[in-house]
């Protein structure tokens, strides 16, 4: 069935949801650039534990432990964990899936201990799902053939509640017409070409990148060529490796960035570019480096300036003005 769930903003840096597992209340990021469902759980070291909330298998009647299976999981900034594997029930807004894979932690890195989520709901496509020896299938899709149009969207708009809507598209939550793009789901991920940019009204070519829409990053993340084009427009922007990316004075004007989806430009307004005080009167970027690579990763800054729709059918991915 479809339904909406709500997305709050936690410190800035994620959006979390409130989702049952078993009947148990966890507080999960959605995560468009991995596969794994997975919770925080009374498997872990008690130490883990504090300031979360946790799921215990054998609290809920509806567990069935999936013998032998086993997860390990590692994001690209660093983090990771791991565990093993059961089913059980998992509600979303509105919609239920029963024996949806739930991927048990028993270990996670510092980074996950100190941040707000009990846990991950991968939305990304699971030919990358961990699980060992038989990737599980992502809530999403499970939950197709429930769904009165197989996608769902993500609205996140900047420091407000938003949405995450499963099988429909709400017209509330956006203006104008939402601008499809064909996704090759090759790599596993909701990704199309996205060969240009624009700072302000310049445009530059990245010839043969491509762009993920990934709601489990939180900036924008580019090739340094894009990074540089954009900051060298930033007048007193630098590189401070200690606050770890580029910073500008936050009185500073900042151009508009337009990234290319598949044949269309989506322009993210410059205010979103200022991601906040870094210290003193320095700001941080919203725009970052990638690193190596000719992937693009389009965080929630993204979705802070547009409703992001994942269509299975095709696939496609769509974005239309908040
Ligand atoms: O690990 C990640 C991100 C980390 C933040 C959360 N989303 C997944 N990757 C991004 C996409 C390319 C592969 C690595």
């Amino acid at each position: 069935q479809d339904g909406s769930a709500t997305a709050v903003p936690s410190d800035g840096v994620e959006y979390l949801v409130s989702t049952s597992v078993g009947g148990q209340s966890l507080n999960l990021d959605f995560d468009t650039g991995s596969a794994d469902l997975w919770v925080f759980s009374s498997e872990l070291p008690s130490s883990d534990l504090s300031g979360h909330s946790y799921y215990t298998s054998s609290d809920s009647s509806t567990f069935q432990s999936l013998s032998g299976y086993t997860w390990d999981i590692s994001y690209a900034d660093g983090s990771g964990a791991s565990g093993n594997v059961g089913t059980d029930t998992v509600v979303i807004g509105g919609t239920t899936v029963e024996g949806q894979a739930v991927e048990l932690a028993e270990k996670v890195s510092s980074t996950f201990v100190s941040d707000a989520a009990d846990g991950l709901v991968g939305l990304a496509f699971s030919s990358i799902n961990t699980v060992s020896p038989t990737p599980q299938s992502t809530f999403f899709e499970n939950a197709q053939s429930s769904l009165d149009s197989p996608l769902f969207a993500a609205y996140l708009p900047n420091n407000a509640d938003g949405a995450y809507d499963f099988g429909y598209t709400d017209d509330s939550k956006y203006s104008g017409d939402i601008t499809y793009t064909d996704v090759d789901s090759s790599n596993g991920f909701w990704e199309y070409p996205s060969t240009s940019y624009k700072v302000g009204s310049t445009t530059h070519s990245q010839s043969g990148y491509t762009g993920i829409s990934d709601t489990g990053t939180t900036l924008i993340l580019m090739g340094d060529s894009a990074v540089t084009a954009y900051y060298d427009q930033v007048s007193g922007s630098s590189y401070d490796s200690s606050q770890g990316g580029y910073v500008f004075d936050c009185s500073a004007d900042l151009p508009t960035l337009s990234i290319s989806i598949g044949g269309n430009y989506a322009t993210i307004p410059a205010s979103l570019l200022n991601f906040g005080t870094a210290s003193g009167s320095s700001c941080f970027g919203s725009l970052q480096s990638v690193g190596s690579g000719t992937q693009n990763i389009y965080g929630d800054v993204f979705f802070n300036a547009f409703y992001g729709v994942f269509d299975a059918s095709g696939p496609s991915f769509g974005f239309a003005t908040v």
